[in-house]
């Protein structure tokens, strides 16, 4: 696995997401760490980022999927490219469609892990599924289809 996670190359303009952001110090920081396979990301919910008693808010999980899954689609951009992550030109992907299954109520105080891999790249759009699991059990899973900006 990478030491530098994909949104770490990005600056400025590119650095404000709140999904993912580094400058945005009230974003939530996902960050998407790709092995060539899978793209990893590790995330604590907080005591604020409840539904309800003991369970995680499901708008916080699509917000997890949304960014890790672009940051998938950016680092297996690259690789595709045969260039150093975060290189110019740069690229970027935006968000067309995010779809959600949730597939069992996610709890609060276990640590978060999101794998997702690539379904599809061909032409500006490539297609990112992603699980996220809690304590190795899957309470969530979601597809998102990512376009190519830059
Ligand atoms: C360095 C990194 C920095 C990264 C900096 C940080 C970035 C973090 C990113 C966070 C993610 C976000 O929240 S991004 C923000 C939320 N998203 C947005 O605001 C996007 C708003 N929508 C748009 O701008 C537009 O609708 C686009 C760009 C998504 C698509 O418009 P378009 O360019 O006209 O696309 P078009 O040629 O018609 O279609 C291209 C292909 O995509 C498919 N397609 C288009 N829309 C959809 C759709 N909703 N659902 C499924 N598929 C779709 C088409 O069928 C086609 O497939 P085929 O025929 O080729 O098979």
């Amino acid at each position: 696995m990478p030491l530098t996670a994909i949104q770490d190359y990005f600056t400025g303009d590119h650095a404000i997401c709140y999904g993912c952001g580094s400058d945005n110090a009230h974003g939530l920081q996902v960050r998407t760490y790709w092995d060539g396979q899978y793209g990893t990301f590790h995330f604590s919910p907080q005591d604020y980022h409840t539904a309800f008693p003991g369970v995680v808010y499901g708008g916080l999980i699509a917000s997890l999927f949304d960014c890790h899954c672009i940051g998938t689609a950016v680092a297996a951009a690259y690789e595709k490219e045969g260039r150093p992550p975060g290189s110019d030109p740069l690229i970027m992907y935006v968000t067309a469609n995010l779809n959600v299954n949730y597939l069992r109520p996610t709890p609060m105080g276990s640590e978060l892990m999101l794998k997702s891999h690539i379904i599809e790249q061909k032409g500006k759009k490539t297609v990112v599924a992603c699980t996220l699991s809690a304590d190795d059990t899957p309470c969530a899973n979601a597809t998102v289809v990512g376009i190519r900006a830059t």
